[in-house]
């Protein structure tokens, strides 16, 4: 483009352009006006305007029965009315009488400009009256405007702008100070003929006339706020977006993108002119800028977009051709795509109600081009990075049997033989476009199951991946943290090593800052870390626990958690307190949802006590099975914490807790298996006496041998009427009882409930161990994210 033959004028210029529907009522011109009045007045204001409403239609429909000289009188008397009402509401009386006497004399000459074929006469009426009713309002509120007709400065020859006689032209029309109401759509050819420019040819006006004023910015005032991602009509979350660039607005318009045209871009391409969209209906907002390259970082963000263009024709053509699709759609005034070419030859798409006229134009240049007869609907995908992969969508659209598949860096265009329905590109949309949420993990405790769940990490990262990613944003144990964004999961262990101390204000700053969503995985053994939660819940964190200390911390404590998470709407799961990867937690909450009462719930809640008990057979002291189970990573950090009964006890009070029974630990009457006075001093202390521990174990041993009966480590609650009773103490029980048949480390829980009275519900499995605990807290996290992502019954969390 000639862009030095353009008038020079200052570029502090901007052109506003009006379309029909913005000036469709009296309501709606002084919408406009209203809107010219907020432009900084410091600047040549250009207004481009279309005919108002309707219009143009209405010209079209009296140009088609102009044979019929009744239907066309009445078709012009009709339209004269309308416009003249139009004319009367906007304006005050005398102002009024003035357009409207223009009006008359504009209508009464159309027989004649019909008789004389001077069709595009005839359509500029729409045009010259938007320009002059706009000018004169703008007069009347205090402001100096003119109309302008376009034809008498612009010049296309051969479709292409005549920039050198336009400019020379326009520089006679340009008063200084002064609003320009410049028609849009109309033109005249090299040969003074007048004409129009086809189809949105006042967006194509208002950027020929931004070129020629050397524009700052050239505004679409339209019915749309933005320019979305994807047609909001149909994809309910499409995003509008502030900023396009200019290399994918051009990308959009070849691809029929309603808001912009491939033509509107042109006069602009390769000068500083900043382009925006923007809604008159709503122009508090500030729409959406398509920046140049010279306003653009070069780092800026692409965006992502699928558009769809149905009924379109596939023509293939000889690479060596010397027609460009861009030249095709100039011609048509339709958009032509060219695909992404996968050998020797072009592809074009263009709509299939034009492909016959396109086959006719390219034939007059000796142009050959193979029209494939088929009728495609084509959805097109313009990514936001080049990287990007569509393996999931090509999965999606596999079952709506993809016909032609063309890919490049920027662009992937699918055709297909129907339209995608809404839910579809919905479908598309959320996995192409809408940004994935990112989970920020902060994992406290990176021992025994810290390591593990750490470990499983890596996998449920993958598995998640096309919906949610998660970030390990924090790992800790009691003397050491790494606190960085995305902790490779490779290296959490080196780098906590060389971690840094941390401190409890530190640390829940740190979380503070974390953008949301984010959750706190607690697999500490720590009172003092549980006591902490409520300031975690205070910066934004769900909570997940493996601890079993917050759960069962004194119920004002308690509470002040549960209040914390109702204030800040986050959400909280132990599900491995107790059972460990046992879902019992979980089912106890869906009987009692779905309306179920839970009278007793019993059996064996500690995997270390089962196992303990189920390998004892007095080959050798107890306390050395105690250093198996502990190797084989079943006991608590302090396995005393195991044989005083205390674990169970927790669990039983968590069970309790879930039910709503307001216990605390010590309404649980508990039996202890360790010896008195053994729980007391270090595990050193403990080890030295562990003798007294081997005795009383072999001696209750021996004793259920005799009677024919085994050792179990029971725990009970029941509920009647309202009343609580619990206890946890060491049984022997025969052979024949329910809880006498499990594996080691075996957890029984046998739900007694009104649903589930004579014959009781039981959830039996491995209730403690790295993996089965680390497996329970993955369950959690994956329910977590699968509310975070609205795919589970309760809400979204992510809002
Ligand atoms: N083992 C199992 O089968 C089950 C265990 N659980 C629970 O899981 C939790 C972890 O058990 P396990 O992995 O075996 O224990 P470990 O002793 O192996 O690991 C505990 C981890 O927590 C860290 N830690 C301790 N105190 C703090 C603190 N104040 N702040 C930050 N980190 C701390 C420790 O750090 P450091 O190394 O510095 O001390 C260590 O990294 C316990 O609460 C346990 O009850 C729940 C269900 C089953
Ligand atoms: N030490 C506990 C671990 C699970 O909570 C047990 O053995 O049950």
């Amino acid at each position: 483009m000639q862009v030095q033959a353009k008038a020079q004028h200052s570029n502090t210029a901007q052109v506003h352009k009006f379309g029909g529907s913005s000036l469709a009522s009296a309501q709606r011109f002084a919408a406009v006006a209203d809107i010219l009045q907020q432009q900084n007045c410091q600047q040549a204001l250009w207004v481009v305007v279309s005919a108002p409403g309707d219009t143009t239609d209405a010209l079209l429909a009296i140009i088609a029965v102009a044979e019929d000289t009744a239907a066309r009188d009445a078709a012009l008397n009709a339209l004269q009315a309308q416009l003249t009402a139009l004319v009367q509401q906007t304006l005050a009386a005398e102002a009024a009488t003035v357009v409207t006497a223009q009006l008359q004399q504009w209508l009464a000459a159309v027989p004649d400009a019909l008789a004389q074929q001077r069709v595009n006469d005839v359509l500029a009426i729409g045009e010259r009256l938007s320009a002059l009713l706009l000018s004169e309002l703008l007069k009347q509120q205090h402001f100096n405007a003119v109309a302008v007709d376009a034809r008498d400065f612009l010049r296309l020859k051969q479709h292409q702008p005549d920039w050198t006689a336009s400019a020379e032209l326009l520089a006679k029309y340009t008063q200084p100070g002064c609003i320009h109401v410049v028609t849009g759509y109309i033109a005249r050819d090299d040969k003074g003929r007048s004409i129009t420019l086809g189809r949105n040819g006042s967006d194509y006006s208002a950027t020929l006339l931004g070129a020629l004023v050397q524009a700052a910015e050239v505004t679409i005032w339209t019915d749309v706020k933005a320019i979305y991602s994807a047609d909001p009509r149909k994809v309910a979350c499409a995003i509008p977006y502030s900023q396009v660039s200019w290399q994918q607005a051009c990308q959009l318009a070849q691809l029929g993108n309603p808001v912009l045209h491939a033509r509107t871009l042109a006069p602009l391409t390769g000068t500083d002119t900043v382009l925006q969209v923007r809604s008159s209906y709503e122009p508090e907002q500030s729409g959406c800028c398509v920046a140049q390259p010279s306003n653009t970082q070069p780092s800026a963000a692409q965006q992502g977009f699928i558009t769809e263009l149905n009924d379109v024709t596939l023509l293939t053509l000889h690479q060596d051709i010397a027609v460009t699709a861009e030249r095709l759609a100039l011609e048509l005034q339709q958009p032509v795509i060219e695909l992404p070419q996968q050998g020797d030859n072009l592809c074009w798409l263009l709509p299939t109600v034009c492909a016959e006229q396109a086959l006719a134009w390219l034939a007059e240049l000796n142009v050959h081009a193979v029209w494939d007869t088929r009728r495609y609907c084509a959805v097109a995908w313009l990514k936001a990075d080049q990287a990007e992969q569509a393996t999931v969508a090509d999965q999606l659209l596999q079952q709506y049997a993809v016909l032609h598949r063309y890919e490049n860096a920027q662009q992937l265009i699918w055709l297909l033989p129907e339209p995608l329905s809404a839910a579809v590109l919905q479908q598309l949309h959320q996995q192409l476009i809408l940004p994935k949420p990112v989970l920020q993990l902060v994992v406290a405790g990176a021992g025994n199951v810290g390591a593990e769940f750490l470990s499983m990490l890596v996998t449920q990262q993958q598995r998640f991946d096309s919906t949610l990613k998660l970030n390990l944003a924090a790992v800790l144990n009691s003397r050491q943290a790494v606190l960085g964004s995305n902790i490779a999961l490779s290296q959490w262990q080196q780098q906590l090593t060389q971690g840094s101390h941390w401190t409890a204000e530190q640390l829940t700053s740190y979380v503070a800052a974390l953008p949301s969503p984010k959750v706190l995985v607690d697999i500490t053994p720590s009172l003092d870390f549980a006591r902490l939660y409520p300031e975690f819940i205070a910066a934004g964190c769900h909570i997940i626990s493996a601890n079993k200390q917050g759960v069962t911390l004194p119920g004002a404590e308690y509470q002040q958690i549960k209040q914390a998470l109702v204030q800040y709407k986050r959400q909280w799961f132990s599900n491995t307190t107790c059972g460990a990867g046992i879902p019992v937690q979980r089912t106890l909450q869906e009987l009692l949802s779905a309306g179920d009462t839970i009278n007793e719930v019993s059996g064996i809640f500690s995997g270390t006590l089962s196992w303990l008990l189920c390998q004892y057979d007095g080959s050798k002291p107890f306390s050395d099975f105690v250093l198996d189970a502990q190797q084989a990573g079943l006991t608590e950090p302090d396995p005393r914490d195991d044989l005083s009964g205390k674990d169970v006890q927790r669990k039983l009070l968590v069970l309790a807790r879930e039910l709503g029974v307001a216990l605390e630990l010590d309404d649980i009457t508990l039996q202890p298996l360790l010896p008195a006075g053994l729980e007391l001093g270090s595990w050193q202390d403990f080890w030295q006496q562990r003798d007294i521990l081997d005795t009383e174990l072999a001696t209750v041993f021996a004793r259920a041998n005799t009677a024919g009966k085994v050792l179990r480590y029971v725990a009970s609650l029941s509920l009647e009427q309202g009343k609580a009773s619990a206890k946890v103490a060491l049984e022997l029980v025969s052979a024949e009882h329910a809880l006498a048949a499990i594996a080691p480390c075996d957890n029984v829980f046998v739900i007694r409930s009104g649903w589930y009275s004579a014959n009781p519900l039981v959830l039996k499995g491995p209730g403690a161990g790295r993996v089965v605990t680390a497996g329970g807290l993955h369950a959690d996290l994956a329910v977590l994210i699968n509310q975070l992502i609205g795919k589970a019954t309760a809400p979204a969390l992510l809002t």
